[in-house]
């Protein structure tokens, strides 16, 4: 528990909450699976937590594909200054999402049901997150739409990170994406440290070009 208290400083009796609601109504609604409750901190909460180090100060984000709130519940509890929207299209789950926003008095996030590639018109953010939702090659295809120019694509991936990325490279190029990197986070902190593919939207394209109308 000392990292935890190290990672979530006074938000930590909200994360323990939220760590109590997962590992109960989680488990029994088929959310978390039921091994997971022993790795609860370790592989998800301050997994997901030491992400903040890369995110600005006030930043509105979208959680694509948050299924039971990871990350996107973790970094509103650790830092209560980005607005945060959980996207997730299952109801299920957003019944799920919203029971935590109200049980945690999360006054910091929003729900919103849909899937990412249906809203792209509604949002235009400064980071978007992602764990386990897809592919980077099909992620940024959802993720770049809903960023504002220059804004990021923060996607958790774990050792076919570097592979991912190259993977990719087809799908940036065409997105004209210019910076895409590997970052590792909480190191010292989780072990292993969380990996990070970070990908920065370009100022002009809303869609990939060749997708785009041509004006005569
Ligand atoms: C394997 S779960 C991961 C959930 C959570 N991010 C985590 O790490 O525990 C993938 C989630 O992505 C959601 N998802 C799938 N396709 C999506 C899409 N097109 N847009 C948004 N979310 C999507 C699913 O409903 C599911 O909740």
């Amino acid at each position: 528990m000392g990292m935890a208290r190290e990672v979530f400083g006074e938000s930590l009796p909200v994360a323990e909450r939220y760590a109590e609601f997962l590992a109960d109504a989680g488990v029994v609604r088929g959310l978390i699976g039921p091994r997971e409750v022993d790795r609860l901190w370790e592989r998800h909460l301050i997994n997901c937590a030491v992400v903040a180090e890369v995110i600005p100060q006030g930043a509105q984000v979208v959680d694509i594909g948050s299924g039971a709130g990871l990350p996107g519940v973790v970094l509103a509890i650790v830092r209560p200054d980005l607005q945060v929207t959980l996207l997730e299209p299952l109801l299920r789950r957003t019944t799920f999402l919203n029971e935590c926003v109200d049980m945690l008095e999360l006054r910091n996030v929003q729900v919103r049901r849909a899937r990412a590639e249906e809203v792209t018109r509604e949002f235009a953010v400064d980071v978007a997150t992602a764990r386990a939702v897809a592919p980077l090659e099909r992620l940024v295809t959802w993720a770049l739409p809903l960023l504002r120019p220059g804004g990021e694509l923060l996607a958790l991936k774990g050792e076919r990170a570097a592979a991912e990325l190259e993977e990719a490279r087809p799908v940036l190029k065409r997105f004209g994406v210019r910076t895409s990197e590997l970052l590792q986070v909480g190191r010292g902190m989780v072990d292993p440290p969380t990996t990070l593919v970070r990908v920065v939207a370009e100022r002009v394209p809303r869609r990939a070009k060749g997708s785009r109308k041509r004006s005569s």
